[in-house]
């Protein structure tokens, strides 16, 4: 029995949405699903009762950063990750390889893999397929990423294409060396924004039978439409009962998008990051809560939003603990932002179940779209 199954629910007779449930050793949690990102084993400010109160199954972390600080082995001796950060629930981490490429300068890329310098200390590493997995089997996240590379963007045709090669050549080491029966591991898709590499990558990851697969290289700084044009060759490639997870994807639009696209799966550090940022998402577009016109503005966040912050404070109140640098003001937002992205997935997922997926995205995205303050 694979510790990872996809179940198709129902797939939506005019787009590529559909409805499932992803079974993990952790739960089963419906998609489309929005995880938030736990990069050093905590969704920042906010503790784990919280982001579950939230709605959230799966989050993710960085197998990265957990290596360097506090290191896998210590992990793995606290009982994996589940229990070092009490999370009962499910959990995915990256194989690393994106945060390492996106150190630039400071990485050296081999066929055997990849030497860095660490971001905390300078002190020199080299991560291969074969310590991604390592270090991933020691975490015990629910699913593990192969250890892929992603292209710059732009990439020319050769790079991309040699890149991809050399993915898929990883992702068959990473196979050889993921050896954990309770742990699934997840090949990732590549090829640039060229459309034949997007469909050459996923015809070489589906010839390897993962059970799941990451559409990897995508919002890295193209233009929203080239991303969803690579998404539109990518998907008809994947099984249709094996889960499609979008990496670090996305805002809302993005989110309705890809969906509308057959993904399945999100993350995006977004409104965690943006939340620290006095940023917050609302059903009208993006609210930045420092700016002046909020000062005596004693309406809640977002007037149709029902989350505890929109329920007991006001913009005035949210942008006076911004200004003042008060912890609260980060927790609140955060707690804002994470509803947002659950919520939305939650009515996505309710649209798709009742027939109505494509006049929701047309609601949403007029509404949304409006007013970008
Ligand atoms: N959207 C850009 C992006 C983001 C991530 C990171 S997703 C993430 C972030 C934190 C924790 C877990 C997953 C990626 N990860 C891999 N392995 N490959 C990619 O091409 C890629 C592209």
């Amino acid at each position: 029995m694979p510790p990872v199954q996809y179940e198709l629910i129902k797939e939506c007779p005019r787009t590529k949405a559909r409805a499932g449930i992803l079974h993990t050793p952790h739960g089963s949690f419906e998609t489309p699903i929005f995880m938030p990102v736990g990069t050093q084993a905590t969704v920042k400010t906010m503790t784990p009762e919280e982001v579950r109160e939230l709605g959230a199954g799966i989050i993710l972390s960085n197998t990265y950063h957990l290596y360097l600080r506090p290191g896998s082995e210590l992990v793995r001796q606290a009982g994996g990750l589940h229990r070092f950060m009490n999370w009962p629930h499910g959990i995915l981490t990256d194989s690393g390889g994106y945060q390492v490429f996106s150190l630039g300068p400071l990485r050296k890329i081999t066929e055997e893999g990849v030497q860095f310098k660490s971001h905390i200390d300078g002190s020199t590493h080299f991560f291969t397929p074969e310590k991604s997995m390592q270090i991933q089997m020691d975490l015990g996240a629910d699913i593990a990423m192969a250890f892929d590379e992603c292209p710059p963007y732009p990439a020319e045709f050769e790079y991309a294409k040699r890149s991809l090669e050399m993915t898929t050549r990883w992702a068959k080491r990473c196979q050889a060396a993921h050896t954990r029966e309770d742990q699934a591991l997840f090949g990732i898709t590549q090829g640039g924004m060229h459309a034949d590499l997007r469909r050459e990558s996923a015809r070489q990851l589906v010839d390897l039978d993962f059970p799941g697969y990451g559409i990897g290289g995508l919002s890295v700084g193209e233009p929203k439409p080239l991303m969803y044009e690579m998404l539109d060759v990518t998907v008809p490639e994947l099984p249709k009962n094996k889960a499609r997870y979008l990496m670090g994807v996305g805002s809302p639009d993005c989110l309705l998008e890809g969906v509308a696209r057959g993904v399945d799966m999100f993350d995006c550090v977004l409104p965690t990051r943006v939340a620290r940022n006095g940023l917050a998402f609302t059903t009208h577009g993006k609210v930045v809560i420092r700016n002046a016109e909020y000062a005596r503005d004693f309406e809640r966040l977002d007037p149709e939003c029902d989350c505890y912050t929109c329920r007991n404070y006001s913009r005035a109140y949210l942008r006076h603990l911004y200004k003042a640098e008060e912890i609260l003001v980060y927790r609140l937002l955060t707690i804002h932002n994470l509803h947002v992205l659950l919520n939305l997935m939650r009515n996505i997922r309710q649209a798709i179940l009742e027939d109505r997926f494509v006049e929701y995205k047309k609601a949403f995205l007029d509404k949304y779209g409006q007013e970008n303050h």
